[in-house]
């Protein structure tokens, strides 16, 4: 035994496990206005008090305003390059879609064993940590809704098709086995790993764009592990008018934003189906989130360090070889 090797290299539980974290993470780009969906967000996981905290991978062109927003929303804001798929003409579903392949750089948090990723346009109206605790080695996300407009370029849509109710339209014999299970990239479970992330990078080189982007890369890439979860974790809205006998409203833990003309902070109410009673309700409840003070980021709230993440620490005295750390103090 080398007497200098460290004394946890020798404790039961195995190497590494034991130093591994839990958060949640998100993705901001640009200096618009989805900053606020992520402070937002923030203040969701605080009502519901998970216990674990929220990490913005931030692209390069977020204003270092924003970010000092989110570090005083109790956020870790960590830079991400970004991420560009191979040249082709494919026509993005939404045009901004192509910064969305960014988000692969997430599997390179390599500090944590296991994250829950959130869109910025997602709210959170009940605690979910529970999902962290479902098995390894799968992928965990919601199965998508094909029948929106976004979706025309699809087979699925020609037909009209969905998966949330496979029977009403069944897959034509002609045309083949009927497509994988499909999820919609908004909100998933996964495990960051060296070697996954890698391989994410290289076979990415390798394929050609389509219209959902990384949605649908991802959904080509852990087609094999994924495991659908029930549509509470991740309420795509169209759902809502799509599929209502799928849909217990008072049950859904997750909303997700996503409908056109349904951001909360852009809503106008105007576009197809916003002016539905549950749609805005389901706006009003994102800004009495958004607009609680109670909420906003204490000291106090601090996740225990060890659990989920560090304390911030302020540098407060940096000499040649010596280097001094102090606990932020407290805000109130
Ligand atoms: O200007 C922008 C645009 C997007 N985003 C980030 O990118 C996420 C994805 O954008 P949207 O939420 O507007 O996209 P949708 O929900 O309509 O898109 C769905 O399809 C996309 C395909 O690229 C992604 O997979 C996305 O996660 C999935 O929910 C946002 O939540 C936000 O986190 C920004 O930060 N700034
Ligand atoms: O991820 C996308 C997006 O959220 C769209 O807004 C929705 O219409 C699609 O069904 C989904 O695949
Ligand atoms: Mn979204």
């Amino acid at each position: 035994m080398d007497p200098a090797a460290p004394a946890a290299a020798f404790s039961s539980a195995p190497l590494g496990s034991q130093m591994k974290k839990r958060a949640y993470v998100t993705f901001l780009a640009g200096d618009g206005d989805y900053v606020k969906g992520v402070v937002g967000l923030a203040k969701g996981l605080r009502k519901v008090k998970s216990a674990y905290s929220l990490v913005v991978a931030v692209l390069p062109d977020v204003p270092e305003p924003h970010r000092q927003l989110l570090r005083a929303q109790g956020c870790v804001v960590r830079e991400i390059e970004p991420v560009y798929p191979p040249e082709n003409q494919v026509q993005f579903a939404m045009a901004y879609y192509v910064i969305n392949y960014s988000k692969l750089r997430i599997w390179n948090f390599l500090e944590y064993s296991k994250m829950i990723y959130l869109d910025a346009d997602i709210q959170v109206y009940d605690n979910i940590d529970h999902l962290f605790d479902m098995p390894d080695g799968y992928f965990y996300a919601v199965m998508d809704c094909f029948c929106e407009k976004t979706w025309s370029h699809s087979r699925q849509y020609s037909i009209g098709y969905c998966q949330q109710c496979p029977d009403k339209v069944s897959w034509p014999t002609e045309m083949g086995s009927p497509p994988p299970l499909y999820f919609n990239a908004g909100m998933f479970v996964f495990e960051p790993g060296q070697s996954t992330y890698e391989n994410l990078l290289k076979t990415l080189r390798m394929i050609p764009p389509t219209p959902f982007a990384e949605q649908d890369f991802l959904n080509m890439y852990f087609e094999k592990i994924y495991k659908p979860i029930p549509l509470v974790y991740n309420l795509v809205l169209a759902m809502l008018w799509r599929h209502p006998e799928n849909v217990k409203l008072e049950k859904v833990k997750v909303v997700h934003y996503c409908a056109a003309g349904s951001k909360p902070w852009r809503y106008t109410g105007k576009e197809a189906n916003m002016d539905r009673e549950d749609i805005k309700m389901l706006v009003a409840k994102w800004w009495d989130v958004y607009n609680d003070e109670s909420l906003d980021f204490k000291a106090e709230d601090m996740v225990p360090e060890g659990e989920t993440c560090m304390r911030p620490l302020i540098i407060t005295a940096i000499s040649e070889n010596k280097i001094n750390y102090i606990s932020a103090p407290s805000a109130a």
